[in-house]
C-alpha cells in the first residue's frame, strides 16, 4: 500500500480566500517554477511565487501556523500521521492551461546546506484553487503503478505522502491551479513505526473525547496505550 493521505479541509476557508485574495492582488510576483525543480526542471511547467518574495514567506508562515494549532482537528489528523519534527516552507505553485509536472521523485534532503535543511520523509500538497475552476491538475501518487491513485481536492484540502514514490501533475487544460507545496522531517524516520504511532495517537485522541461514560476504563486505557507508544518509541526511535 502506498503511503498517501488525503486530509480535505485542512485550511480553513477563511484562510484560504484570505490566501487567494493575496496571491491575485500581486501578480508581479511570479516567477518560472523551473528554478526549484533541481534535476527535474524539464519537466515541470508552472509559476511560482519567488522563494524570497514577502508574499511567499507571508504565505507559509500563515499556513504552518495552522499546521502548528493542535486544536484543529484536521490538523490534529495532520500532526499524528506526520508526527513532523520540521516543516519546510511552503512553495506556491500556479499552473495555467498547458502546464503540468511530469512523473519525478522529489529530492531527499530539502534546503541542503541552509538552517532549514531537513530529510523529507513526506511531501504535502494543499490544493488552494476550487476544482470546479480548473481542468486536469491532478496529483498521482505511486503514478509508475498500475492503479496509482490520483487526487483532486477540495480548496483548503491535502494530500501527504511517502517523499520516496514517483508523482506527477497531470497537465492543466483549462484554467489554474493553485497550490501550496513542502516537504516535513518526521520524528519518525521509519514509515511502518509512524503507522503505528498514528494509530496509536488516534485511539487515545478517541478514548479522551469519548471518556466521559467510564472514566476510570478510559484512565486505564490512555495509561496503557501511551505507555505502548512510548516503548515502541524507545526501541524505534
Ligand atoms: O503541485 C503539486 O501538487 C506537486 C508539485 C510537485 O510534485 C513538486 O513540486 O515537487
Ligand atoms: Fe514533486
Amino acid at each position: 500500500m502506498p503511503y498517501v493521505y488525503p486530509i480535505p479541509n485542512l485550511l480553513p476557508p477563511e484562510l484560504v480566500s484570505e490566501i487567494n485574495k493575496r496571491l491575485e492582488s500581486e501578480p508581479e510576483a511570479w516567477v518560472d517554477g523551473a528554478q526549484t525543480a533541481g534535476r527535474e526542471r524539464g519537466k515541470k511547467k508552472n509559476l511560482e511565487l519567488a522563494v524570497d518574495s514577502d508574499l511567499r514567506v507571508q504565505v507559509s508562515d500563515a499556513i504552518t501556523t495552522v499546521l502548528r494549532d493542535y486544536q484543529r482537528r484536521e490538523s490534529l489528523l495532520f500532526t499524528f500521521l506526520a508526527a513532523p519534527s520540521k516543516i519546510g516552507k511552503f512553495l506556491v505553485s500556479s499552473t495555467d492551461a498547458g502546464g503540468g509536472y511530469g512523473d519525478h521523485m522529489d529530492n531527499n534532503v530539502m534546503g541542503k546546506g541552509t538552517a532549514e535543511e531537513l530529510r523529507s520523509d513526506l511531501s504535502m500538497t494543499i490544493f488552494l484553487s476550487d476544482p470546479e475552476s480548473y481542468e486536469g491538475g491532478e496529483l498521482v501518487i505511486d503514478s509508475d503503478m498500475a492503479f496509482a491513485p490520483s487526487f483532486k481536492m477540495p480548496a483548503g484540502g491535502a494530500v501527504l505522502y511517502a517523499t520516496n514514490s514517483i508523482h506527477r501533475v497531470n497537465p492543466v487544460t483549462k484554467g489554474t491551479r493553485v497550490a501550496a507545496i513542502t516537504w516535513i522531517e518526521s520524528e519518525i524516520a521509519d514509515p511502518f513505526m509512524r503507522q503505528v504511532n498514528a494509530d496509536l495517537l488516534q485511539c487515545l485522541n478517541a478514548v479522551s473525547l469519548n471518556g466521559e461514560q467510564n472514566p476510570q476504563l478510559a484512565a486505564f486505557l490512555t495509561l496503557k496505550l501511551e505507555k505502548i507508544r512510548g516503548n515502541l518509541q524507545k526501541r524505534f526511535g
